[in-house]
């Protein structure tokens, strides 16, 4: 038996790359043998039925008297990101106040079109995994990258799954700013994370001088860099990206529903410049910085807004409205 990841890299090394070859090379010939000839041509197109695989169609081109295909194009026609709500409770709360959010999360009613995950602080994992309703993820707020050892104060990915909790969020700007996280060991515990089979909620978000200074993508791209190279193509499913602009995190000052979609499809479209057009087409990229329930409705009506990290708000029963964001 093969693994998943074997059978992807060997397609990716070889059977793509020798199907690509042959059909130019078949393409080639054929345009060749009809240079300067009148041709017929008929095109269509086809899609998946809903629920398949729709989200590919294709279209192709026929030279109808001789019935041979010149030409197909596949893209991507249709995604079907699910909403996801993520609540980051930081170093706050304690039994009696998650006992309090476990009663808001259960009185609902949540959206079922969204997923939701809560992040409690480490020591609380274990508390809130019981308390909290199944349906409900549950995150880490960090973890790092070997199993055990000595490293006094952390935890490990084997330890948050011990508690089953199977989500963990990584580079989160508090982690890089208060405790200096570089863009390498972020994408280390990345890849640590994911090869255990945990889920990974991504952060990356530029400062208030790097925004003014024009820095943005230049900023988001690198800190996604450093994630991206350590994602293996079958891995990302487990791969939340958050854009969570640090000047915007705790301070009331949200990024405007225009301003966020702005960095949101511009990371798409470098995604699938630098992974590929199906990552970049089913990975959610989700916003964080003072979502509440004033302005979560604006914002999740965005195209490439696929959710939220929400910090303050998310302690309190806002939280149920920004769940249900995406209702009428
Ligand atoms: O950092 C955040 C979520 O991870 C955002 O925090 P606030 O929603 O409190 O601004």
């Amino acid at each position: 038996m093969m693994s998943m990841s074997t059978f992807s890299r060997l397609q990716a090394s070889y059977v793509v790359p020798a199907s690509i070859f042959t059909w130019d090379f078949h393409q080639q010939t054929l345009l060749a043998e009809y240079q300067g000839r009148s041709l017929t041509l008929g095109g269509d197109a086809w899609c998946d039925s809903p629920g398949f695989t729709a989200k590919f169609g294709s279209y192709t081109l026929m030279e109808l008297s001789s019935g041979k295909i010149l030409d197909f194009q596949r893209d991507i026609i249709m995604t079907n990101r699910k909403f996801f709500v993520g609540g980051n409770w930081k170093m706050n709360g304690n039994k009696q106040s998650i006992d309090g959010i476990a009663d808001f999360l259960k009185t609902g009613p949540l959206d079922p079109n969204t997923e939701v995950v809560v992040s409690p602080p480490a020591c609380y994992l274990g508390y809130t995994r019981q308390k909290v309703d199944p349906k409900i993820g549950v995150a880490a707020q960090n973890c790092y990258k070997v199993s055990s050892g000595a490293f006094t104060g952390d935890i490990s990915a084997d330890m948050i799954k011990d508690l089953g909790c199977e989500w963990v969020i990584l580079g989160h700007s508090e982690r890089r700013n208060v405790f200096g996280e570089s863009d390498q060991l972020i994408g280390e515990k990345t890849k640590y994370a994911l090869s255990k089979g945990m889920k990974v909620i991504a952060c990356i978000g530029e400062k208030l001088e790097e925004r003014e200074a024009g820095k943005t993508e230049e900023v988001v791209f690198r800190q996604t860099q450093a994630i991206i190279e350590n994602i293996t193509a079958d891995q990302w499913p487990n791969v939340v990206l958050a854009y969570e602009p640090v000047w915007a995190i705790g301070t009331g000052k949200t990024a405007t529903p225009e301003q966020a979609q702005e960095v949101h499809e511009k990371l798409r479209a470098w995604l699938a410049e630098r992974v590929s057009k199906e990552v970049a087409a089913s990975v959610r990229i989700i916003y964080g910085g003072s979502v509440n329930a004033g302005n979560c409705k604006d914002l999740g009506a965005k195209p490439d807004i696929d959710g939220f990290l929400v910090g303050g708000a998310s302690l309190k029963p806002d939280f149920v409205q920004i769940v249900n964001a995406r209702q009428k």
